[in-house]
C-alpha cells in the first residue's frame, strides 16, 4: 500500500483577516504554526514516515511542511518545491475581504469566483504591483504560464502536468510522500484523483493543516481517501470556509 497525503496550510495572515490570497507571499499566523505542530503530532502518532515531500513557492505551504517534518524528525527528507502547486491564483480578489466583496457583489458571484470550475475574477494588469511577473522566484517560468488571474480550471491544467510526471511516478520509489499546498490546488489535484465532475467540485472546501490521505495499491491504482481527525470537527471546519465568502 502506498499513501499520499495533501494538507492545506495552516491558517495564515490573509485567512485570519478573510482576504483573497491567491499568489501574494502571506506568511502563517501564531493558530497556523499551531495547527501544523497538530498535525505533525498527529501524522507520527499514526505512524507516518514519509520519503520524499512536495511544496509550491509560497511560504504559508513551505512553513506548514517543514513544521510538520520538525514534529516528526523528518527535517532530512527530500522536498522539491515547484510554482506549479502555488494557491488558484485569485486576479483582481487579491487583497480584497472576502464577506466585503460579497457584500458589494452578492454571495452568488462570489461563490462563482472562488469555486467554479471555468469562471476566472478579472486579471490584475502587467503593471500591477500584485503581479507575479517581476517576481524573481518566477524568473525560471516561461512568462506565458504565469498566471495574471485563474478559475479551477486554469490552476488544474498548470498542477496536473506536475502530478502526472512528477508526483505520481515517485509513488513508485517511495511508499508514502506528502504534498503541502493550498486550498484550491489541493482541490484541483483531488478531482482529479476522484473524478469529481466540475458540478459538484464546487462544495469541497478543504480545512486548514487537517491531513488528507490518499491511499493507492502496489499497481498505484487509487483506492481509497479519508482525513485523518475528528469527522465532526472537520465538517465544521469545511462549513466555516464554505461561510468565508458569505455576506456578514
Ligand atoms: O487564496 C485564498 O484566498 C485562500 O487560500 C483560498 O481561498 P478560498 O477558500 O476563498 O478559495
Amino acid at each position: 500500500m502506498k499513501k499520499v497525503v495533501l494538507i492545506r496550510h495552516g491558517e495564515s495572515q490573509w485567512n485570519l483577516e478573510n482576504r483573497f490570497t491567491g499568489w501574494t507571499d502571506v506568511d502563517l499566523t501564531e493558530n497556523g504554526v499551531q495547527e501544523a505542530i497538530k498535525a505533525g503530532k498527529l501524522l507520527k502518532k499514526e505512524g507516518f514516515k514519509f520519503e520524499k515531500a512536495y511544496t509550491s513557492f509560497l511560504k504559508r505551504a513551505n512553513k506548514t511542511l517543514n513544521t510538520i517534518l520538525d514534529q516528526m524528525d523528518l527535517d532530512w527528507i527530500p522536498v522539491e518545491k515547484s510554482w506549479r502547486l502555488n494557491e488558484k491564483h485569485y486576479g483582481m480578489l487579491q487583497g480584497l475581504n472576502k464577506a466585503e466583496t460579497a457584500e458589494k457583489y452578492g454571495d452568488e458571484q462570489v461563490l462563482i469566483w472562488r469555486r467554479s470550475y471555468d469562471v476566472p475574477p478579472a486579471p490584475l494588469d502587467l503593471s500591477d504591483s500584485r503581479s507575479a511577473s517581476q517576481d524573481p522566484r518566477y524568473a525560471g517560468v516561461p512568462k506565458a504560464f504565469v498566471p495574471q488571474t485563474e478559475a479551477l480550471k486554469d490552476t488544474v491544467e498548470r498542477i496536473l502536468p506536475y502530478w502526472l510526471e512528477v508526483i505520481y511516478p515517485s509513488l513508485v520509489n517511495h511508499d508514502e510522500i506528502i504534498v503541502a499546498a493550498h486550498g484550491n490546488s489541493l482541490r484541483g489535484i483531488i478531482k482529479y484523483l476522484k473524478g469529481i465532475s466540475d458540478e459538484n467540485i464546487v462544495s469541497l472546501n478543504l480545512p486548514t493543516a487537517v491531513p488528507y490521505v490518499f491511499e493507492f495499491d502496489d499497481d498505484l491504482n487509487f483506492v481509497k481517501d479519508y482525513f485523518l481527525g475528528d469527522p465532526e470537527e472537520i465538517k465544521k471546519l469545511m462549513d466555516a470556509v464554505a461561510n468565508q465568502g458569505k455576506k456578514k
